[in-house]
């Protein structure tokens, strides 16, 4: 299986990694200042699940070719036009594109660039990071890659990924085809969605916005998101929703959003594409969106603060 991954960052760069581990040889589509990273250092992650530091083959936008069955595509959502322009010449007939980033509307881009058919579903529960020297760390246990066809069928190519994911060693991959995506990244909007749209407003974990009185907030918002996944036709499994409630209560919770970290990072962050999907929905869904307008208001006036050079150093 030719797998092409477009971005050798936290999650390109992780399962990029684990694939060499487990025997496929993935090429990496990235920019010059990633390339030559790559070339002097190789691919270097820290994991609770073992470090690797591998060579691994690369190629720019310039001059990668079809020929790929795979495009696994790793990039943040404001830069997926770029993405998009960059793995034209990679897509042929025979290649099928797996996006893992945040939110949904992706799906619908990518459709309109390549067609229906060629494009997969597919999430990420994994907390990772790049840093600035290349250094790839995953922090904790979560390790999971879930994709699936969009229309609900098991195709071979869905299963043939699974055993490529399921081929790396140390069980540091946990990797699952299934037939309900769209449902699966509904779920994931509705709790990634509220955990960053509170963790960006309050700037805080959800223990600590647990210890500090917020729970009734969480919950609204929470039960916000619910909601509007159910009335766009995605009702989450009881079980996931109460794990939620359950978790969105705690205070020793450490849970925080990949967004509060590029944040604090003083980085671009992905605000339309997760805050603001997840506004559009509680408002078609008629729930009164005041909590998640004022995440989303919160991001947006973050992205113009740093765009006039204001943010703390
Ligand atoms: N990090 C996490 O823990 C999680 C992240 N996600 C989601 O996964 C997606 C990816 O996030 P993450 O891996 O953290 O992001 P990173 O910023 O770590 O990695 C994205 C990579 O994409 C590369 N890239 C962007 N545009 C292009 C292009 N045109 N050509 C080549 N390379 C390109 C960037 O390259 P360059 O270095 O040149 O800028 C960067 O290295 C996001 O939607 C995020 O919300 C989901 C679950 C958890
Ligand atoms: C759900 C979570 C927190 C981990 O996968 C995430 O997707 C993110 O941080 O962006």
């Amino acid at each position: 299986m030719r797998i092409l991954i477009l971005g050798a960052g936290a999650l390109g760069g992780y399962f990029g990694g684990r694939l060499l581990e487990g025997g496929a040889s993935p090429v990496f589509l990235v920019r010059p200042r990633r390339r030559e990273q790559l070339a002097r250092d190789g691919l270097v992650i820290e994991s609770p699940f073992g470090a690797l530091r591998r060579p691994v083959e690369t190629v720019t936008a310039e001059t990668v070719g079809p020929g790929w069955d795979v495009v696994l595509l790793s990039c943040k959502a404001y830069d997926l036009e770029d993405s998009i322009a960059a793995i034209r010449p990679a897509v042929d007939g025979r290649t099928a594109i797996l996006p893992v980033l945040n939110g949904l509307t992706h799906i619908q881009a990518l459709e309109a660039a390549f067609g229906q058919g060629r494009v997969l579903g597919g999430l990420a529960r994994i907390n990772a990071t790049l840093t600035p020297d290349g250094t790839i760390r995953h922090f904790d246990q979560f390790r999971a890659i879930t994709f699936g066809e969009l229309d609900g069928t098991m195709s071979p190519r869905v299963e043939a990924l699974q055993a490529a994911f399921r081929a790396a060693p140390n069980d540091s991959v946990q990797a699952r085809a299934v037939p309900d995506i769209r449902a699966q990244m509904w779920d994931k909007l509705v709790f990634l969605g509220t955990l960053a749209a509170a963790s960006v407003l309050m700037r805080a974990t959800l223990g600590e916005i647990v210890r500090g009185g917020g729970t009734a907030l969480l919950q609204r918002m929470l039960e916000g998101s619910a909601t509007a996944a159910e009335a766009a036709g995605y009702p989450l499994k009881p079980a996931a929703l109460d794990s939620y409630r359950k978790m969105f209560a705690d205070p020793g919770s450490g849970a925080n959003a990949s967004m509060l970290r590029d944040l604090e990072a003083g980085g671009r962050i992905e605000v339309d594409h997760v805050v603001g999907t997840l506004l559009e929905a509680v408002r078609a869904a008629g729930v009164d969106p005041t909590l998640h307008e004022a995440a989303y208001v919160h991001g947006k006036s973050y992205e113009q603060r740093r765009a006039a050079g204001r943010l703390p150093r």
